[in-house]
């Protein structure tokens, strides 16, 4: 199933396409990124800045809430911040001057649907002042596991108005079928849950953590979808410890290789090759949180890479 290969270059040499950034003479890529942020561990831009900013990236990070921890501890300390306290940064930053050099926003957990509000509407002001910005929205609600795990509304908003406004989305297999309210259960059906989640407006949909009859129990699959094709691609499966904030890194990881190749494809082989990575090492380690920094490596030069499949 895998390809050990020495460096990262050898998957994006095949793919034509430069996955680190060079600086000479030019200037980072720039993203947005609202999400939630814990001061211990790794989800939310705890999960997600880092791992772009060792791609190259220049990340402007506002935070949703500030807590100690995941909620998946089950006790943490901190408060979920409102709409205006997001507004209020994002309108600082246009007041900079700078919002046009934005390539990108992404979002995640939103905390509150009024905070979901300021974030539609960051990505408007982004998009008046850079009509090629891209939204990147991963719409976290839940998961298998856990069921829904975010406030009532919340659901209701990311279907009715964050989706819809995004040109990517990166929803679990629970969200696709939250989304689409669809079946999930074969390939067929994810795809055509990914198609009817497609038709609300974004371009692009990368499903994770997906697992269909075809999937065997020792491996997990991602699939990507743009342009009415689509990739998927399979991993091993890792016996982590209830570890959070893969799905935030995921979507960092995957947005900024669209960015850099415009092709989901590239961005699913890549972003699927450092996550892994990343889990491995985390795995190994017996590690309950995400160990961000030690595998740092994997985000430039992932040391193992799957083959992508068009399905
Ligand atoms: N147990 C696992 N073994 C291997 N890879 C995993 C495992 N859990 C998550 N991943 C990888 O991380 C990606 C994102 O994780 P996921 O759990 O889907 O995010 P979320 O937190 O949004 O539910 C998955 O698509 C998969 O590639
Ligand atoms: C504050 C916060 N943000 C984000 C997440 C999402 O984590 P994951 O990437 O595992 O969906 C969690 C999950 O516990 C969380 O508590
Ligand atoms: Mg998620």
């Amino acid at each position: 199933m895998e390809m050990r290969v020495s460096h990262a270059h050898a998957l994006a040499g095949d793919l034509g396409y430069q996955a680190s950034a060079s600086f000479s003479g030019r200037s980072a890529m720039k993203v947005l990124s609202i999400q939630s942020h814990v001061a211990y561990g790794h989800v939310g831009n705890a999960s997600a800045v880092f791992p772009m900013q060792r791609m190259g990236v220049d990340v402007w990070p506002i935070h949703t809430v500030q807590f100690s921890n995941h909620t998946g501890y089950g006790a943490w300390r901190g408060r979920v911040f409102d709409g205006p306290a997001v507004a209020e940064v994002v309108q600082g930053i246009d007041e900079r001057g700078v919002l046009g050099r934005c390539d990108a926003v992404l979002s995640g957990y939103m905390g509150a649907p009024e905070i979901g509000t300021a974030i539609v509407e960051a990505v408007a002001r982004v998009r008046a002042a850079n009509p090629d910005a891209l939204y990147c929205c991963d719409p976290v609600i839940g998961d298998t596991y856990s069921g829904v795990y975010v406030k009532p509304g919340i659901a209701d908003f990311m279907r009715d108005r964050a989706v819809p406004t995004a040109d990517i989305v990166t929803p679990n297999q629970f969200e696709l079928d939250l989304l689409s309210s669809l079946p999930t259960g074969t390939l067929r059906e994810a795809k055509t849950a990914a198609r009817a989640v497609q038709a609300l407006g974004p371009r692009v949909v990368l499903v994770t953590s997906l697992a269909t009859d075809a999937t065997p129990p020792d491996a997990i699959d991602m699939l990507a979808g743009e342009g009415g094709a689509f990739w998927r691609l399979r991993t091993p499966r890792l016996d982590l410890k209830a570890v959070s904030g893969a799905g935030d890194a995921i979507a960092a990881l995957f947005l900024v290789h669209y960015l850099r190749s415009g092709s989901a494809a590239t961005a699913l082989g890549m972003a699927g090759a450092s996550i892994h990575g990343l889990l491995r090492q985390t795995a190994e380690a017996g590690s309950t949180e995400l160990l961000t920094v030690e595998a740092q490596d994997e985000f430039v030069s992932p040391s193992v890479v799957f083959p992508v499949e068009a399905v």
